[in-house]
């Protein structure tokens, strides 16, 4: 089975093309095919494109615990890179849809940097979904472990929740991410990010992905956690993120509309052999 393998900023990607594989693989065949020992080794597939009348392809995204995601930042750029390789795309911008929604996204002269207008930001619990809370999820407490902390939630598609911290670190990532990935409040799991404000148009994060654990890069966790530092009024319009695997540079505007530019690098092209799915 084929596969093309890419990676944002170190938050890779397998894409996997309905001409070469007309079923979506099991949940139980996405975990092998992710797994970095079993398998081919990915942060999760992308499975496009797929025919839809609402928008000029479709796009499925699937976790490496086998759940699918409504929304991918870094997936987006990997497939809109992805469209423009293999030639389905001859316009600069077209739009994909996901379960979380349309996209518009625009893939530069010679595909180094992609960007995605990722759709607007909200914090209400209603939306995210989140449990226990009415209203917005603003400088709310969430007792983890015996310690409180100040949490934001919001959704650009998929959910999020965000702990501004002074300092943060991958290791509280990996002690409190699981927590908080499975925490009650959210009925649907979440992606954590861990916040930390540099000056008023750079925040760094550490991030812990519903789904898929530890990655080094989210783009969907960026725009969740640099609508929160704006809507704590530490950072203006235009944000540098920096991640462990790298920056991505965003726009938010007043009403929380996000615009997202970064990179997609191709890794390679492979064939997994079906002995591997056992
Ligand atoms: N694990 C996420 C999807 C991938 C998000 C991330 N890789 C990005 O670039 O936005 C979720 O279940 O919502």
């Amino acid at each position: 089975m084929h596969y093309s393998k890419y990676h944002a900023l170190g938050n890779d990607y397998l894409v996997l093309d309905p001409k070469d594989c007309p079923e979506l693989p099991s949940e139980n065949d996405i975990r092998t095919i992710c797994h970095r020992n079993f398998g081919l080794g990915s942060d999760g597939i992308l499975y496009g494109p797929i025919e839809t009348d609402n928008a000029d392809f479709g796009l499925r995204i699937l976790n490496p615990d086998g759940s699918e995601a409504e929304k991918s930042g870094n997936g987006l750029r990997i497939f809109a890179r992805y469209l423009r390789d293999t030639g389905r795309v001859t316009t600069a911008s077209f739009t994909v849809e996901t379960l979380g929604g349309i996209v518009s996204c625009e893939v530069n002269k010679d595909a180094s940097s992609i960007t995605v207008e990722m759709g607007k930001v909200s914090f209400e619990a209603a939306v995210i979904p989140v449990n226990e809370i009415e209203g917005e999820v603003v400088d709310k407490e969430i007792e983890l472990e015996g310690t409180t902390y100040r949490m934001y939630a919001a959704t650009i598609g998929n959910p999020h929740c965000v702990l501004p911290m002074e300092e943060i670190s991958s290791k509280t990532a990996h002690t409190l991410g699981p927590i908080i990935e499975n925490h009650p409040l959210f009925p649907n799991r979440t992606n954590v990010q861990f916040l930390k404000i540099i000056d008023d148009h750079t925040i760094q994060i550490e991030i812990w992905e519903r789904g898929a654990g530890y990655t080094l890069a989210s783009g969907s966790s960026s725009s969740a956690a640099g609508a929160v530092a704006r809507r704590m009024g530490c950072v203006g319009p235009d944000i540098t993120v920096n991640m462990p695997g790298g920056q991505i540079q965003l726009h938010i505007d007043d009403d929380f509309s996000v615009r997202m530019t970064g990179p997609a690098t191709r890794v390679g092209s492979f064939e997994l052999d079906m002995e591997a799915l056992g």
